[in-house]
């Protein structure tokens, strides 16, 4: 289930409700995007939020100590900050060129690695990551690369389960090779 961060709030929290529900059933964390206050309102098990959101220290406040928060960030700073701050993992991108979030900066696989390096976090890559590619940045090599973040890879196709399915495959290919 896909909903916009800025659809109104008793529509996402009736998404986020739903979501929370399908993921309890496949022991699958649920993590909402920018909205403390659904998250907190639907028990999510935590929240990812942006350099420019609510801070990471106000948002740990208020949902305790056992729930994720996840920070994006594109530069070594920003990725030590996030661990001063107590966030629990972040995002890194875009390492490819998207059309999903207008004006994003792409780092690259370069800008990816350094972030990588420079974080005492686990890091999700994000940003024009498809199947196509996917194995490219599993292989960068840095333990603390932990995962991918999709968007246009699986809601612009044919069939959401079966390009899941495909990346799945790929992750669990790389997470042999890299570990
Ligand atoms: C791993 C990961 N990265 C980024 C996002 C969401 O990013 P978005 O809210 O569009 O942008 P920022 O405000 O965080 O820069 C995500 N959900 N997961
Ligand atoms: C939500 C988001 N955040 C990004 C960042 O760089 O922080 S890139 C991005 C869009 C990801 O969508 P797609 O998988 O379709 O490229």
């Amino acid at each position: 289930m896909s909903l916009e961060k800025d659809a109104k709030t008793g529509k996402f929290l009736e998404a986020a409700k739903a979501c929370h529900n399908i993921c309890r059933l496949h022991g699958v964390h649920l993590l909402i995007n920018d909205r403390i206050d659904v998250a907190l309102a639907c028990d999510a098990d935590g929240v990812h939020i942006g350099q420019s959101d609510m801070p990471v220290a106000v948002v740990r406040t208020l949902l305790g100590p056992e729930k994720i928060i996840g920070v994006s960030c594109k530069t070594p700073e920003q990725a030590q900050q996030a661990w001063v701050d107590g966030a629990d993992y972040i995002g890194c991108g875009g390492v490819y060129p998207t059309n999903t979030k207008v004006n994003n900066l792409t780092v690259g696989l370069e800008g990816l690695k350094t972030v990588c390096l420079a974080s005492k976090l686990p890091v999700v890559a994000i940003g024009g990551i498809s199947v196509s590619n996917a194995r490219s940045v599993m292989e960068l090599g840095v333990p603390n690369l932990k995962g991918v973040a999709v968007v246009s890879a699986m809601f612009d196709t044919e069939s959401i389960l079966v390009e899941t399915q495909k990346l799945h495959a790929v992750l669990m290919e790389t997470r042999a090779v890299v570990k």
